[in-house]
């Protein structure tokens, strides 16, 4: 019995000619957690998206039939580890399928946000491109600067490498520790968070949300950078203090802002950061976690069909059709592994 949310195309049609039965939620809008909370009573496995919050309330909704939980997602911040842990429930996720899609946004935004794109397409429209100025909407050039990654993972890494030929003449990062075997390839240089901010002029966020990183770009990063500087976050709304960087922008403490994450999400339409020439303007973008897969990414893979799901922390490539399809194999799902 699989409790479903949403997945790629073909996940149902295959799981229904297995001998499980299965309830899905079959609508683009997440499930009401109140429906949640009834349907998951008794299930063995449940395939969610990161809209749904699984925490001990839903686990003990479930109950102890639960074996194991998995997301069609890279980022797993709306499960809770440790209540899956102390339940022996095993999870799935989808680490790699979005990392080429996710750098590439990233890197559209930088180039949008540096060099004001929005915001000068608006003027365009609006009647404000007068003449010809020559300082007019000049914006911040990626040849011979300094770019700090926030997370040096595998989109922290990939959007490194796309970054190179612009000329970019220094990469720092800032990890949770040093990371050599990734970093001597790109060359980039291990910093404390702090002189990243001082030193970058281009700080792009690509790591995961963790009781660590939680608002951890605030004031105290904002204040240490350049005032030239261009900030951009593609990995959670949650990383980012969001008051202190509408304060950051505001102040001129920093240049501009592109952000595809936001908390909320979506952001009130009404919200002070719309409001902002350089954020609103350059740029808010909303692109679903659907915008950023690759749709080739997703088709089924039949080695990993019939290998078990993977702990989580597992870096090897996981398929999210592959991951609904595992559901049914529970024998297969030994208790946690404690490492
Ligand atoms: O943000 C998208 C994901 O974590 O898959």
């Amino acid at each position: 019995h699989l409790s479903f949310t949403d997945h790629g195309p073909d996940t149902f049609p295959r799981l229904s000619s297995c001998s499980c039965s299965i309830e899905q939620w079959d609508s683009d809008e997440p499930v009401p957690r109140s429906e949640l909370l009834a349907k998951v009573a008794g299930i063995r496995g449940l395939y969610c998206l990161l809209t749904e919050k699984i925490d001990a309330k839903v686990l003990d909704a479930a109950g102890p039939s639960l074996q194991v939980v998995s997301t069609m997602s890279v980022g797993y911040d709306h499960v809770s580890l440790e209540e899956l842990k102390k339940r022996g429930i095993r999870l799935g996720y989808t680490p790699d399928v979005l990392t080429e899609a996710v750098a590439e946004l990233t890197v559209a935004l930088l180039l949008a946000t540096s060099r004001r794109l929005l915001e000068a397409v608006h003027e365009a429209k609006n009647g404000g491109w007068g003449t010809w100025k020559p300082l007019w909407m000049c914006g911040y050039g990626l040849t011979d600067s300094t770019v700090g990654i926030l997370g040096l993972g595998r989109i922290g890494a990939a959007v490194t490498a796309r970054l190179k030929p612009f000329g970019v003449k220094r990469f720092l990062y800032a990890d949770t520790g040093p990371r050599p075997d990734v970093a001597t390839k790109i060359p980039a240089e291990f910093v404390p968070l702090e002189e990243l901010a001082r030193h970058s002029d281009f700080i792009v966020v690509c790591c995961a949300l963790t009781p660590e990183t939680q608002g951890i770009c605030g004031n105290g990063l904002f204040s240490l950078m350049k005032d030239t500087a261009i900030f951009i976050n593609t990995s959670r709304g949650g990383v980012v203090n969001q008051e202190d960087l509408y304060q950051a922008l505001v102040n001129g403490q920093i240049a501009a802002a592109g952000l595809d994450v936001t908390e909320p999400e979506p952001l009130p339409t009404d919200h002070p950061l719309f409001k902002l020439k350089n954020c609103g303007e350059s740029v808010l973008t909303a692109t679903t976690t659907l915008f950023r897969w690759n749709i080739d990414k997703i088709p089924v893979s039949s080695k990993l069909r019939d290998s078990f799901l993977h702990v989580c922390f597992s870096s090897d490539l996981y398929n999210p059709v592959d991951s609904a399809y595992q559901l049914i194999s529970f024998k297969r799902c030994a208790s946690w592994n404690k490492k």
